[in-house]
């Protein structure tokens, strides 16, 4: 099986400084990858490469395979193709991804009715408003017909992100980016939205790149990381190998990081 993405030397440099160095990575159909690392690592840099959606500043070099095809120096019309239907992201921020202007049920209507055109089919009226429906309650929205009906700002951050991960499921991608998705929510809706993905990326066997800075979230969600440190990947591996036994001192710092987290915890309890 080829792998679905396939990432090798990847480097990304603004102004001849790299930001991202030689980073080398793929993702098999259906498998869930965790990207790791601080803030300013490179993280985000390196999913949008993916999607080929990278600020015009930033020159990549190396390969990236998306579905089988080359993104790197790719045509607008072939990126355009792939978004969506090979991949999709979820932001952390949900509000970037929705217009604050419009109601949620037509937002969510947009990417089906893409996907249904692509497909040579025509979605509208009564048929629309089912499958509008119908997402939102995949992704576990009490009340969908009032959320269809709500502007984004008359719902929660925890709904706002559900919605924003209903219509990137509404492309029915092959690969689902999710960039730091929770870390804008509070814990309980976290461990919500956590849970969510994990069902949502099993019954639809999508395959997962998940972006973190927080080592115990990814370890609930994905098989394997790359610890990414200043651009560079300095450890990858299966999660209970990569942390259990870490052979870079950052990965050692983040395994710290977290046990140190976990027994302030207790002392708390
Ligand atoms: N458009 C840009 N032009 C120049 N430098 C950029 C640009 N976007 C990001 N950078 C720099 O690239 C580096 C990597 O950024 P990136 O957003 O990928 O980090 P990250 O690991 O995702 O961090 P965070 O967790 O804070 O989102 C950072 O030093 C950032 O300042």
């Amino acid at each position: 099986m080829s792998p679905l993405l396939d990432i090798r030397s990847l480097t990304l440099t603004t102004g001849g400084r790299p930001l991202v160095s030689d980073l080398s990575f793929a993702i098999e159909p259906g498998a869930r990858l965790g990207l790791i690392g601080e803030s300013g690592s490179g993280k985000s840099l390196s999913a949008m490469a993916a999607m080929g959606l990278l600020p015009r500043n930033i020159v990549p070099s190396g390969s990236i395979q998306l579905d089988g095809q080359q993104v790197i120096g790719a045509h607008e019309r072939v990126l355009n193709r792939l978004r969506g239907q090979a991949a999709a992201v979820v932001f952390q921020e949900p509000l970037t991804a929705l217009d604050p202007l419009l109601k949620i049920g037509r937002q969510v209507a947009e990417p089906l009715q893409r996907r249904w055109t692509r497909e040579g089919r025509r979605l509208e009226g009564r048929d629309l408003q089912r499958e509008v429906i119908g997402l939102l309650e995949e992704v576990s929205l009490p009340t969908p017909e009032r959320i269809a009906a709500s502007y984004p700002h008359e719902i929660s951050g925890g709904q706002r992100q559900r919605v924003a991960i209903a219509m990137a499921l509404a492309c029915r991608p092959k690969l689902l980016i999710a960039d730091e998705p929770t870390t804008a929510l509070d814990v309980t809706t976290q461990a919500e939205v956590l849970k969510l993905l994990d069902r949502l990326v099993r019954d639809n066997g999508m395959a997962l790149l998940f972006i973190s800075h927080d080592l115990p979230v990814v370890a609930q969600i994905v098989q394997d990381v790359v610890v990414l440190r200043k651009g560079v990947a300095v450890e990858a591996g299966p999660v209970a190998e990569v942390f259990a036994r870490p052979s870079d001192p950052y990965t050692r710092s983040l395994v710290d990081a977290a046990q140190a987290f976990d027994k302030a915890l207790e002392g708390v309890k």
